[in-house]
């Protein structure tokens, strides 16, 4: 029965999630839920650091009872008052530090094991997003969302975070004990303070707009440099090395510009609760001296208050400085988010999917149309079947669409229009675990990880014992070229296996491909020449691979179509042509001709 859900809408999402019109708040909760653990234990992390800042409230009300009634008391100077005040503090600034030092640990406990559970879904997001999203964001700029970004929002949840709570908690304390010192000179300071709080509000705007500009500079950055040392190879073979690093310089000097304005929005905002802070002292030491003078405070009251003020304008001024710290965060989060809650544009169908029967695969287009995002139409109506265990051989004109038909094969993107079966079933509906091990694309060039040959290859079937690895190279036909190697399964690749040959890498490719146990092989025939002692090994060993299980070779060589079963020829996004490659290459004037024509004329 076939399942083709021919009326779908397009889902495709082009480019990650924009959390821009999200405010602060809804993005610090979402960065909450998305890492659980920084909010697990908080309360009592939160109990922790209010004893400590009650111990610092402790020593004004003690130096003010010193003054008062030990030092100046009515019968001359209480040595005992003041001693047990003096051991009060004492007992108060060893509390405090306990309870500093219990705070830091927990909060650094909860950041990390918080922060690691937001990169690991992060990098997981990364690998689940479909090709089409990944390619709209720089490679550097998308690892930055999971790197950089995530070290902002660590350096706040660290410190700055808590900091803020705990300003708040500080102001609101200190201004209960300045009320019951004096309502008037509590007065003098809030007048003095209302301004700063109304300009912080707007400042934190812009201070927020400016440090996420400067997130998205530190992406392109990465993004500009990255890029260089990927293409190092190709930078230097055009010798446009200069060109190169000018790109890099204008992101760097973008980035450069970017911080500045942040800073300086930055310390605009500090110096003006700066002098706020210095005005507001002398305007409660000089008022409060008048008071002193006409009876109405102490002296230990008026010096117990300028602690106060102290107490009160501390943390306003850190306010400002954790306040950026708060919006360099929310800008990181915000890239953070973006990227966790794109939607995987490929979708698992997991538990609700199905999972593929062992055996050769029939595999059918019906009426398979595709156009990348904003481009044209590249697929037209394409109508396909191909019987299971068969070997199809895909041709065309480079930019025909043949790697595209690979692409929605393994699912790698979904069509725009009609479906893609296998074994009578819209690959929509076959869940990934089931999915990939069983149809398994070949790629021209198969990523090779710097590690050893049996790595690499253990890679396709992390399980896969030496013996079953050898014996896949002995049925492939490559016994004799491992052989060869100096050091065999344990020879070193280099990076992206720079040590092998482009012919080589296909050969580990080829085996990885095998101890997968595939029932579609698909292959992207690489374009570059190999030694021809190499290409006859990757025949051979695509014979053996191909034998038993249905294979479709996106094919650039008379060698590969002529071996095939069938050859299905694709021209400017539609099937022209199908059938065996003598029937085909008899079709005089056909596009198959021609291009067996240009084939023979280069072999010779
Ligand atoms: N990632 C992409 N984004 C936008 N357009 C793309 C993308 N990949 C391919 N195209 C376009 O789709 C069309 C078909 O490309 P495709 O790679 O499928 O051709 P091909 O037949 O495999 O070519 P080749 O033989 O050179 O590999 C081309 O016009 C190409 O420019």
């Amino acid at each position: 029965m076939s399942t083709v859900t021919k009326e779908r809408p397009d889902t495709r999402t082009r480019s990650l999630g924009d959390t821009e019109s999200m405010g602060t708040w809804a993005i610090l909760r979402r960065g909450l839920a998305l890492s659980p653990e920084l909010g697990r234990g908080f309360s009592i992390t939160l109990a922790l650091a209010l004893v400590a800042t009650l111990g610092q409230v402790l020593v004004p009300i003690a130096v003010q009872q010193t003054t008062d009634k030990g030092i100046l008391a009515a019968g001359g100077p209480d040595v005992g008052l003041v001693l047990r005040l003096v051991l009060v503090v004492a007992g108060a600034v060893v509390l405090t530090s306990v309870a500093s030092y219990a705070v830091n640990l927990r909060l650094f406990r909860s950041s990390e094991s918080g922060l690691a559970t937001l990169r690991i879904k992060g990098f997981r997001q990364i690998h689940d997003l479909s090709m089409l999203t990944q390619n709209a964001e720089r490679r550097g700029s998308l690892v930055s969302r999971v790197t950089s970004d995530v070290d902002q929002i660590s350096k706040f949840v660290q410190s700055s975070g808590l900091t803020l709570i705990i300003s708040g908690a500080q102001i609101l304390i200190a201004t209960a004990l300045m009320l019951f010192y004096s309502p008037e000179l509590t007065g003098v300071v809030w007048i003095c303070f209302v301004p700063l709080f109304l300009l912080l509000r707007k400042f934190q705007a812009r201070i927020g707009r400016a440090y996420l500009a400067v997130r998205e500079r530190v992406g392109d950055m990465l993004g500009a440099i990255s890029e260089s040392v990927v293409g190092a190879t190709t930078i230097r073979a055009y010798g446009v090395e200069d060109r190169t690093a000018e790109r890099i310089d204008v992101a760097v000097e973008a980035h450069r510009r970017a911080a500045i304005t942040a800073q300086i929005r930055t310390v605009s905002a500090f110096v003006s609760g700066q002098v706020v802070a210095g005005a507001t002292t002398i305007a409660a030491l000089g008022v409060g001296t008048i008071l002193a003078a006409h009876g109405r405070l102490t002296i230990g009251e008026l010096v117990a208050f300028l602690f106060l003020v102290n107490l009160f304008t501390q943390p306003v001024q850190t306010a400002t400085e954790n306040l950026n710290e708060l919006q360099n965060a929310v800008a990181g989060w915000r890239r953070v988010i973006g990227l966790i809650d794109t939607p995987a544009d490929v979708p698992d169908p997991g538990e609700g999917g199905v999972d593929l029967p062992r055996g050769p695969v029939r595999v059918q287009l019906q009426d398979v149309g595709f156009a990348y995002p904003g481009g044209p139409t590249v697929l037209h109506d394409i109508d396909l079947d191909i019987t299971p265990g068969s070997r199809v051989a895909i041709v065309g004109e480079t930019g025909s669409g043949k790697t595209t038909i690979g692409k929605l094969l393994t699912r790698l993107m979904d069509p725009v229009s009609g479906a893609v079966l296998l074994n009578g079933v819209d690959v929509r509906r076959i869940r990934f675990s089931s999915l990939r091990p069983r149809v398994v694309l070949v790629p021209q060039e198969g990523f090779l990880f710097d590690a050893s040959l049996l790595e690499n290859v253990r890679f396709a079937r992390p399980g896969v014992t030496q013996e079953e690895v050898l014996l896949a190279f002995a049925t492939l036909g490559l016994g004799d070229w491992l052989d060869g190697l100096p050091s065999g399964l344990a020879t070193a690749v280099g990076q992206r296996g720079e040590s092998l040959s482009a012919g080589e890498r296909q050969l580990v490719a080829l085996v990885r491909a095998y101890l997968t146990e595939p029932d579609l092989l698909l292959l992207d025939e690489a374009t570059s020449a190999v030694d021809p002692a190499t290409e006859v090994r990757i025949q051979r060993a695509l014979e053996r691979l191909a034998s038993g299980r249905t294979s479709i070779a996106i094919a650039h060589r008379l060698s590969t179509a002529e071996a095939a079963d069938e050859v299905v020829v694709v021209d400017r996004g539609r099937i022209v042509q199908r059938g065996p490659h003598d029937e085909l290459v008899a079709q005089t004037g056909s596009v198959y001709a021609r291009m067996h024509a240009s084939w023979s004329a280069q072999s010779g």
